[in-house]
């Protein structure tokens, strides 16, 4: 089946004017009851899609904060199955596109085509999984061929061009560019080689780009856009719905918007 849903919505978004913003939430975090007001007021905040990150034990991209908000959901036993029941529940109040960021090891024991059957039912529209490299993605590709749940590679600064243009060609979706070296969490600066990457990989997909890893702030937000088609929040999203600082939520998203000049 061809991947369409993610990236229409994007591109949905862009030719609004607006810029995408993709909000990251930990599944469980604040308890699992709280997965449904917090994707409620993310889409009512004008999120473009939501990225749902699946606690795991041994998360190697993860920064502290996401590790953090990942051993709080694990204590209230926020488990793949137990987060897709709670899916269960709400999903038919959510308009917007979710997007599931798993590593590998939790979808294997759910089931890898027991998975993609309920995400296609549920209607997520993607997958992102760190630890499986484009190299070794065909088994999922394969669990996901009768769905429209696209998988969304991760292209990170170092890759070889070679590379990239491999993953870009095979990408679904939307294409996560990573901003940073290393792993997740607020950045003060970024390289000055993002800029000729963000562009290079923009000229070669022919699907939507987004910059994440190390934006928390607005103007970060905006730097992000002038250079991508939208941007990726994670932590500090995080933060800000742990502290109760909706606040700090909704600045973030305004970011993306386009600016009405009257
Ligand atoms: O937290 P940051 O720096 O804003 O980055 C987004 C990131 O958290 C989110 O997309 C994410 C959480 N865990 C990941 C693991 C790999 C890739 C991406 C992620």
């Amino acid at each position: 089946m061809s991947k369409r849903k993610l990236t229409n919505a994007l591109v949905n978004c862009l030719s609004s004017g607006d810029k995408v913003f993709i909000p990251y939430i930990m599944a469980g975090d604040g308890g699992l009851d709280q997965l449904k007001e917090r994707v409620l007021l993310l889409q009512e905040a004008g999120a473009t899609a939501i990225e749902l990150g699946i606690p795991f034990s041994d998360p190697v991209a993860d920064g502290p904060t996401i590790q953090q908000a990942g051993e709080r959901a694990l204590k209230v036993d926020a488990t793949l199955k137990n987060i897709i029941a709670e899916l269960e529940g709400i999903y038919q109040e959510i308009h917007i596109p979710l997007v599931i960021m798993t590593y590998y090891n939790p979808m294997l024991s759910y089931g890898l085509s027991n998975f993609a059957q309920d995400c296609e039912r549920l209607g997520i529209a993607g997958l992102i999984v760190p630890d499986v490299p484009y190299e070794e993605s065909d088994i999922l590709r394969i669990a996901l061929r009768e769905t429209d749940v696209a998988l969304v590679p991760l292209v990170s600064l170092t890759s070889p061009k070679e590379r990239i243009v491999k993953i870009v060609n095979a990408g679904e979706g939307f294409i996560y560019a990573v901003t940073v070296n290393g792993i997740t969490g607020t950045r003060e600066k970024f390289n000055k080689d993002l800029v000729e990457h963000l562009k290079s990989i923009k000229e070669l997909s022919n699907i939507p780009v987004m910059a994440g890893f190390g934006i928390s702030s607005p103007e970060q937000v905006e730097e992000m856009t002038s250079m991508a088609d939208g941007v990726i929040v994670g932590s500090a999203i995080v933060e800000a719905f742990h502290k109760k600082d909706l606040n700090k939520i909704k600045i973030l998203v305004k970011a993306s918007k386009r600016k009405i000049i009257s």
